[in-house]
C-alpha cells in the first residue's frame, strides 16, 4: 500500500439526490499520489454519479471535494480539468471525424496559452506552441503504443485501442489524476489483461488512478485499495484481499466472481 504519499484527492460526505433518490449519500474517500484506487458496486450503486460530481458535471447537494489542497466542488468541468483531473467515459467518447493525433491534441487545448490574435495571424508563438503540442502528442501516443496509428480515424481502431486513445487524450491534459469509468467494458480477456498492464505503467509514470470497474480480475489485480458502494453509500473499504474476503461484500455483490480471481 502507498498511503504514505501525499493526499491528492479527499472526498468528504459527498451527496446528491435526483428527485427522491439519494444517488450518492454521504460518501467519503481518499486517494493518495501514485495510488490506484477502485470504486466497485452493483449496477445503479452511484459510482458514475460520483465521477460526475468529481468532474463538475453534477453539482453536489452537500459535501466537499478537496483536490491537491483546494476545494473544487463548485468549479466547472473545464476548471476541474485545468486543476488536474481528467477522465474517460463508460461509453467511449472520441471525436470520430478527427484523426487519432487530433483527438489527443484536443486534450491539450485546455492548457494552451496563445491568444486569438496569435491564432488568427498564425504568429511565431502560435506555430512554436503548436509544434511543441504535436511533438508531445506523438510522444504520448508512442508511450501508449499507438504511434503507428496517428493518422487513423478512431472508428478504424480495434476496441482496445479506442480505449487507449481516450486515456491518451486524458493524459494530454497534464492531469495529475486520471479517472477511468469501466475501461475494460466490452473487452475480451486478452484486451483486459493488456489494459491491466497498461494501467500499471501509467502509475509507474507518475499518474494516480481512480477506477470504476466491473471486471473483478482487473480490480483485484491492479488496485492498491478498494471502496465498495451500494445504494449510494459506502459499505466497505480496504485492500483487495480484505474486500475479497469481506462476507458482506461477497454476499451483496461479488459472489462467486471474486473467488475466481482472488
Ligand atoms: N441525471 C440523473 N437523473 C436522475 N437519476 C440519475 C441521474 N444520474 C444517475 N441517476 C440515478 O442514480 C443512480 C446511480 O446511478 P449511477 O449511474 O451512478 O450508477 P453506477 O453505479 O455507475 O451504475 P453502473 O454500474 O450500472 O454504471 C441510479 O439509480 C441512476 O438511475
Amino acid at each position: 500500500m502507498k498511503t504514505k504519499n501525499k493526499l491528492l484527492l479527499e472526498v468528504q460526505n459527498l451527496s446528491i439526490s435526483f428527485g427522491g433518490l439519494k444517488a450518492v449519500d454521504e460518501v467519503t474517500f481518499k486517494v493518495h499520489e501514485g495510488e490506484i484506487v477502485s470504486i466497485i458496486g452493483p449496477n445503479g450503486a452511484g459510482k458514475t454519479t460520483i465521477f460526475n460530481l468529481l468532474t463538475g458535471i453534477y453539482k453536489s447537494d452537500s459535501g466537499k471535494v478537496v483536490f491537491d489542497g483546494e476545494e473544487i466542488q463548485n468549479r466547472t468541468p473545464q476548471e476541474i480539468v485545468k486543476a488536474g483531473i481528467a477522465r474517460t467515459f463508460q461509453n467511449i467518447r472520441l471525436f470520430k471525424e478527427m484523426r487519432v493525433i487530433e483527438n489527443v491534441l484536443t486534450g491539450m487545448h485546455i492548457n494552451t496559452d496563445y491568444n486569438f490574435v496569435d491564432l488568427l495571424f498564425r504568429t511565431k508563438k502560435f506555430r512554436t506552441i503548436e509544434k511543441e503540442k504535436t511533438l508531445k502528442a506523438i510522444e504520448i501516443l508512442d508511450s501508449i503504443g499507438l504511434a503507428d496509428k496517428i493518422s487513423d480515424y478512431p472508428s478504424n481502431l480495434p476496441y482496445g485501442d479506442q480505449r487507449r486513445l481516450e486515456i491518451a487524450r486524458a493524459i494530454a491534459t497534464d492531469a495529475k489524476i486520471i479517472i477511468l469509468d469501466e475501461p475494460a467494458a466490452g473487452m475480451n480477456p486478452q484486451e483486459s489483461e493488456e489494459l491491466l498492464q497498461f494501467i500499471k505503467t501509467l502509475v509507474q509514470k507518475g499518474y494516480t488512478i481512480l477506477l470504476i470497474e466491473h471486471d473483478m480480475s482487473v480490480v483485484m489485480n491492479v488496485s492498491d485499495r478498494i471502496y465498495v458502494i451500494d445504494h449510494g453509500r459506502k459499505v466497505a473499504e480496504g485492500l483487495p484481499e480484505e474486500i475479497a474476503n469481506n462476507k458482506l461484500v461477497i454476499e451483496a455483490y461479488l459472489g462467486k466472481e471474486v473467488e475466481d480471481c482472488a
